[in-house]
């Protein structure tokens, strides 16, 4: 699976700790987007980034880190063909791909542990929509960009 992810200085420790893992341990091919550093940024500069690569499908998905993941999930969900939605736990994470077909995922990085986001992106890129009922409810919601 190809993974867009990106960060703000708020979730730049475990963007590149992210960035390990997808690579790493899930075998999902990674384009970092940034920053580089935990210099302070704007988040949109990079929601924008990753949220532009899944709508034109450079990606498949996208995750997101900023403080508490709110800040990301604004900007992205502006790009026409993405849902994106600020996720901090497991559960949340299975009903946002089984229901929601969400494809950019974003984490807070200082409220939410590594361990646990981690789950939260491995369930985000493991779990199926289930189509059925929810079809015509994300197609509607789609109508709206
Ligand atoms: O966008 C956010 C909140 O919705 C993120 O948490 C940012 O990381 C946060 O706003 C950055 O705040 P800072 O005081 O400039 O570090």
């Amino acid at each position: 699976m190809r993974v867009a992810i990106a960060s703000d200085h708020g979730g730049f420790e475990q963007k590149q700790a992210l960035v390990d893992y997808l690579t790493n341990e899930l075998g999902c091919e990674v384009s970092d987007m940034g920053p580089d550093s935990d210099a302070s940024v704007d988040y949109p500069d990079f929601a924008v980034k990753v949220a532009q690569a899944v709508s034109t499908n450079e990606a498949d998905r996208g995750v997101l880190v900023c403080g508490t993941g709110i800040g990301m999930a604004l900007a992205a969900d502006k790009v026409a063909g993405v849902r994106a939605s600020s996720i901090t736990s497991v559960p949340f994470a299975e009903l946002f791909r089984q229901h929601n077909n969400g494809n950019v995922v974003c984490l807070s990085g200082r409220f939410v542990d590594l361990d646990l986001n981690k789950e939260i992106v491995k369930t985000f890129l493991t779990t199926e929509f289930e189509g059925g009922r929810h079809e015509a409810r994300v197609a509607k919601v789609m109508a709206l960009d």
